[in-house]
């Protein structure tokens, strides 16, 4: 029996990785927001958050496509479209080129041309290069592939004022550092998954207590890294306050995942990593209303 038109809608909004999407996007609107004292442009708040989200949901359905192989082996992935057979390949390619052709004509024709080009580099760095190279190539994957996810906050800036900013940069910096103790916590409670699928990812190549180790390794740094925006003049006071409080909580995570039985302590400090960056996001734009 064929799908129903809003089950074939359910279908094509689930390759877009909707609450990824939706955090990118605030992380962006944030980097509009601090890169101008008053209100953020009309047109950059909602075509320029509009062509980043879309250019977003692109890249997650063709991680859909390029990745069905190993998505149809694992328990978390295989109720997929792609691996249920709700859609095919042809389906998944023509919606993700059509959302990417929405977000670049969006942003050349009414943000600019570096923001466009800047999202177009996110969108390859993360559904090409990552997904089709390094996820299968190097347990170092999710480091690097993390240059894609934190470039949001420089294309929000961007989106605004036409140039990159040193503090867009620290922005960067933070969803970067954070990208790996975010994906590890997971990876460490799905490792069987990714063992089986042959997906080289740190806790399969190098073992659960090395990967608890360098979670502790970029927390730290993420404190330290989340320190700037208050050392450098962009944030004040309430922003200091927010991340202090938040810190604690990850620091207190990363080490208490140290111990040997810290099995569901994994999936919670992975979704503890979750609200961490929203409320830190949130904390900046906070404080740099008031
Ligand atoms: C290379 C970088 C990243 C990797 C490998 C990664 C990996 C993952 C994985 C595997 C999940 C689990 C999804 C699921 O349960 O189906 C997840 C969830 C999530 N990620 Fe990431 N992530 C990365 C970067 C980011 C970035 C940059 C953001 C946002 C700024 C983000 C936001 C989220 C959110 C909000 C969820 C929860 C989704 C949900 O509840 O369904 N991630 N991530
Ligand atoms: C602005 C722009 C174009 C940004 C693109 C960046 C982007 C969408 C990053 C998403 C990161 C993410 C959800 C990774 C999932 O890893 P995975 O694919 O290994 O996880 P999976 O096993 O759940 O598919």
């Amino acid at each position: 029996m064929s799908a129903t038109w809003p089950q074939r809608f359910g279908h094509f909004l689930a390759l877009c990785k909707l609450r990824v999407v939706a955090l990118i996007v605030f992380t962006a609107l944030v980097g509009m927001a601090l890169s101008v004292p008053g209100m953020i442009p009309l047109d950059a708040l909602l075509i320029g958050n509009l062509g980043i989200g879309l250019a977003a949901a692109s890249a997650a359905a063709i991680n859909h496509l390029l990745d069905a192989r190993a998505d149809r082996i694992m328990a978390r992935t295989r109720n997929r479209p792609l691996p249920r057979g709700e859609l095919d390949e042809r389906q998944v390619l023509a919606f993700a080129i059509a959302l990417a052709v929405a977000s670049m004509v969006l942003l050349v024709a009414f943000i600019n041309v570096l923001t466009a080009v800047l999202t177009f580099a996110s969108l390859i760095g993360y559904a090409v290069i990552y997904t089709a190279y390094l996820k299968h190539a190097t347990p170092q994957n999710i480091v690097i592939g993390g240059a894609a996810g934190a470039a949001p906050p420089i294309l929000g800036w961007t989106a605004v004022t036409g140039e990159i900013h040193a503090h867009a940069l620290i922005l960067f910096l933070i969803v970067f550092v954070w990208t790996p103790p975010h994906f590890w916590a997971l990876a460490i409670y799905r490792r069987h998954d990714y063992e089986a699928a042959d997906v080289p990812m740190l806790p399969v190549t190098h073992g659960v207590e090395f990967t608890r180790l360098q979670i502790l390794f970029y927390s730290i740094i993420l404190v330290l890294v989340t320190l700037l925006p208050y050392l450098t003049g962009m944030s004040g006071a309430v922003y200091l306050a927010g991340s202090i409080v938040l810190n604690i909580g990850f620091m207190g995570y990363a080490l208490a995942m140290l111990r040997p039985k810290s099995e569901q302590l994994a999936m919670q400090m992975f979704n503890y990593s979750v609200i961490y960056l929203m409320a830190l996001f949130a904390f900046l734009l906070i404080d740099h209303y008031l």
